[in-house]
């Protein structure tokens, strides 16, 4: 690893995304640097570009949050989840993941980081409980919609919101998902590009709300 992988390409986002928390940021973007790939948490082609393609990518959703529960589904190496919780910390979450071994990632990089505002539940989507249900739930490279919304839509209260991150064939991907799209009652069903003025490369997600 070389130290220009920790140095941010665009550090006036980067400020204005995680403003006073920008240093926790970085720690967590050195952390995932550092293990990520002997943790198979990351490819060894994603050193470069750790802060435009995952960091800045997850952090640019933080404005869509609102104070509140929000889960986020198959969290990984913590994208978004913890980068999230970092932007946010005015928002609680609940990281849920199945496999054992990124449950003990992400709940160290908690622990370390000092992110009061994360809890680590380890179970798959389909199968988890929660009481209350969430605000709002984010994924990112969990499946396609039209798998994903099954999963994600159960967990959150009527008038709370999906906020999918998805790739460039986001709106493919809804009109795909369209019979479950009616059958878990989503509406105000929209894809959204964030970044394209700030980024490197843009975010979409797909947003919607459950009635
Ligand atoms: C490709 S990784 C993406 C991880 C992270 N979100 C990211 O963007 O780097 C998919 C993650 O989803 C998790 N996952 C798969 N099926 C799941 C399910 N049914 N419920 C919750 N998590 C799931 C996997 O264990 C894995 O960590």
């Amino acid at each position: 690893m070389t130290d220009d992988v920790l140095v941010e390409p665009e550090p006036s986002v980067a400020a204005e995304l995680f403003g006073d928390r920008i240093d926790l940021a970085r720690r967590f973007t050195h952390n995932l640097a550092v293990h990520g790939e002997e943790l198979g948490l990351i490819g060894p082609l994603e050193l470069p570009r750790l802060w435009t393609r995952h960091i800045l990518n997850s952090a640019i959703i933080a404005p869509l949050l609102r104070p509140g529960r929000v889960g986020d589904i198959g969290s990984g190496a913590g994208l978004p989840g913890l980068v999230l919780a970092i932007a946010r910390p005015d928002v609680d979450f609940v990281l849920i993941e199945p496999m054992e071994r990124r449950v003990a990632w992400l709940q160290s990089q908690a622990d370390e980081l000092g992110l009061v505002n994360v809890a680590v539940l380890r179970g798959r989507a389909e199968e988890v409980r929660l009481s209350p249900l969430l605000d709002q739930v984010t994924a990112r490279a969990v499946s396609a919609l039209r798998t994903l919304i099954p999963l994600t839509a159960p967990l959150v209260k009527t008038g709370g919101q999906l906020v999918l991150m998805k790739g460039a064939g986001a709106a493919a991907e809804v009109e795909a998902a369209a019979k479950v799209i009616r059958k878990f009652h989503l509406t105000d069903v929209e894809v959204l590009v964030l970044g394209e003025n700030t980024l490197s490369e843009v975010t979409r997600v797909v947003r919607a709300t459950v009635d």
